[in-house]
């Protein structure tokens, strides 16, 4: 992250802590996404081998909770007993593409889903009693269906096929609901030391108007909202946009609400409608803001901006363009959310200047 910020963002003044460490570096991950194929004439369940699609067959992979390699194991040995393709991605040929685990880990549910190239999955209900049987703490299993050629992994067409349609874990004092295409953090445990920090930084005395830009499940508003007097989320995933709401109402919380749509769009509606936050709390995907959302949020002048990122590259790149328009990025914070991988999460608070160079620019 120092490199970064010196070398991309150029900001060699701000402040970055030593990171917080995990107390569980190993089989922490609550989430697992593994492709499924054929080698040599056997099923395979595993990652891809680096920059290649040729699936790296896996028993117990060291950083996914245990039961998630449990699932990996029944998966591949239930789908060659019942004679269930796998789906080839050469010929576009067979039924099984992905197999997810999804695992709360207070809770202990778990669900499983199945990602399919077709509607149809074959002896479905032998599928489902099998699992029902061997997976420990399983409540949901889902199908979602993929017929398109992509590397995208989830289709747009989800079925439970048994249980729930969602798990619950628990973060601090909340309970959160977790659908099948929701984004949870992977590390429960350090998601709470992230979000702890997260609050620490946006200074919330119980009086100010928040925004949290790309919310997922509601998690970060949560934890904001019970110091702050309203916590406005948003969000692209309409069906994370319901579990938000369901967990705010399951949590007692009044003081939110959540929009469904995307924040370059959303951000300059609601400057229209007048709401001017105290503090942006903005936890984006990989890529980072576009530079449109980032002139929206100086346009509505918070006095802080709270930037969590998993992506020190477009975090310095996008810290680079708040100092430009008038805010300093003050200390960074790095969480180690990812355990025996090089990446990092951080979290960084951003303070205005008084001297805003957005007012003469015409973006709205
Ligand atoms: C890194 S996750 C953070 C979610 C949440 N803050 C958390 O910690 O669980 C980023 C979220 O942004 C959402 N997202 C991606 N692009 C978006 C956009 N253009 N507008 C709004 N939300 C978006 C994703 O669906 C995802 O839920």
């Amino acid at each position: 992250m120092v490199d970064a910020v010196t070398r991309i963002g150029k900001l060699p003044e701000v402040v970055v802590h030593p990171t917080l460490g995990a107390d569980t570096p190993w089989y922490y991950r609550n989430k697992m996404q593994f492709p499924v194929g054929h080698k040599n004439g056997e099923i395979v369940v595993g990652c891809y081998a680096q920059g290649s699609h040729d699936i790296v067959d896996t028993d117990n992979c060291l950083i996914q909770h245990q039961v998630n390699n449990d699932i990996v194991r029944e998966v591949r040995s239930v789908i060659g007993e019942l004679g269930i393709e796998p789906y080839d991605e050469l010929t576009g040929q067979g039924i099984i593409r992905h197999v997810l685990g999804r695992v709360g880990t207070a809770t202990g549910e778990v669900m499983v889903v199945l990602v399919t190239a077709t509607d149809r999955l074959p002896q479905r209900e032998a599928l489902i009693e099998r699992l029902k049987s061997n997976i420990a703490g399983l409540v949901s299993i889902v199908q979602s269906v993929n017929s398109k050629r992509t590397n995208i992994i989830m289709g747009n067409k989800t079925v439970t096929l048994w249980g729930r349609d969602t798990i619950t874990d628990k973060l601090g004092e909340f309970s959160f609901a977790i659908s099948a295409r929701s984004f949870f953090q992977v590390n429960t445990a350090q998601a709470e030391v992230l979000y702890n920090q997260a609050v620490k930084y946006a200074g919330l005395t119980g009086a100010e108007t928040v925004i949290d830009a790309y919310c997922g499940t509601g998690t970060i508003t949560l934890f904001l909202a019970r110091q702050a007097a309203q916590v406005y989320g948003i969000e692209i995933v309409e069906p994370a946009i319901i579990d938000a709401r369901q967990n705010a109402v399951a949590n007692n919380v009044p003081n939110v609400e959540f929009i469904v749509g995307d924040t370059i769009d959303i951000m300059p509606r609601m400057f229209k409608q007048g709401i001017r936050p105290d503090v942006i709390v903005v936890d984006p995907p990989r890529a980072g803001c576009e530079q449109k959302v980032l002139e929206t949020f100086v346009r509505m002048e918070p006095k802080r901006i709270v930037y969590v990122s998993c992506n020190p590259a477009s975090l310095a790149r996008d810290l680079a363009v708040l100092n430009s328009l008038g805010y300093v990025a003050r200390e960074i914070q790095p969480v180690d959310m990812f355990p025996q991988t090089f990446h990092v999460e951080c979290c960084v608070l951003l303070k205005r200047t008084n001297s805003l160079a957005l007012r003469p620019l015409k973006i709205l």
